[in-house]
């Protein structure tokens, strides 16, 4: 086995963003294993938003290195991690509103198939799994928001990553489709790692096998949902308790 094979898909080392004198994030040090799904919490401005932008190349670091499967990807862009397995949907939607569902899946099926063979099938099986197939047709505009990050979660599927992220996929959905949404996840994660940035406390402690608290850009706690609910410090920082 290679050490890739066996070590993290993601790591970290010291990754630090600075804007002026803030700094969002404070010398992380991260590891992501193959298959766990991850849940990555912490009160408003924590820095989570921008510890993913470092991870998906979106956010230059101020310091620190990240590593993608055993490759030190710190320099490179975000459409070069892209091409080596790393997909992600931000809380800012980045669907095409003017083109229809289909399209915009579409368009990130083919960023995979080196010849167009397959697109309609794999467009719709991505569509099919969030529970959007039958609206393939429609203008993604008029989508509630909630159903724009399912689609935005279709097109992250549908380039077939090692490594998803989402951020606040639960925005804007309701009970049941929530409850759908988790089914979703557990169904990706028997072939992609997850790291999902949520703020709704029972999705995190339903879905996750593990979860990192961040606090002031910092990593405050770690690890299973039992400990992280028990932990005191994460509890003062952000369960309230
Ligand atoms: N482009 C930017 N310029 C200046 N400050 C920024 C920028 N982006 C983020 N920040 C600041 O960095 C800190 C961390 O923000 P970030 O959005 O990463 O937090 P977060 O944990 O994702 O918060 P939320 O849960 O509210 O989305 C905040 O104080 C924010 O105001």
């Amino acid at each position: 086995m290679t050490v890739a094979a066996s070590g993290p898909l993601l790591e970290t080392e010291g990754l630090t963003r600075r804007f002026g004198g803030l700094t969002a994030v404070d010398h992380v040090d991260f590891q992501l294993f193959p298959g766990e799904i991850r849940a990555l919490i912490g009160p408003n401005g924590a820095g989570k938003t921008t510890f993913v932008g470092l991870l998906s190349g979106r956010i230059p670091p101020s310091e620190g290195r990240v590593r993608f499967g055993g490759e030190d990807v710190t320099r490179l862009p975000a459409h070069a991690r892209m091409a080596r397995g790393m997909a992600y949907t931000f809380q800012i939607t980045s669907v095409f509103a003017n083109l229809s569902l289909f399209d915009n899946v579409a368009l990130a099926v083919q960023r995979r198939l080196a010849r167009g063979e397959g697109l309609e099938a794999e467009t719709m099986a991505a569509l099919d799994r969030v529970g959007l197939a039958g609206r393939a047709r429609q203008t993604a505009g008029d989508l509630s928001y909630g159903h724009q990050r399912l689609l935005e979660i279709a097109m992250g599927l549908a380039q077939r990553p090692r490594l998803l992220i989402l951020d606040e996929p639960t925005q804007g959905l309701s009970d049941g489709e929530i409850e759908g949404f988790k089914a979703l996840v557990r169904d990706v994660a028997a072939e992609a790692t997850v790291l999902l940035i949520e703020h709704n406390m029972d999705v995190v402690m339903s879905l996750a096998t593990r979860i990192t608290v961040l606090d002031m850009g910092a990593r405050l706690a770690e690890g299973d949902p039992a400990a992280i609910h028990a932990d005191a410090a994460v509890q003062r920082a952000y369960l309230g308790g």
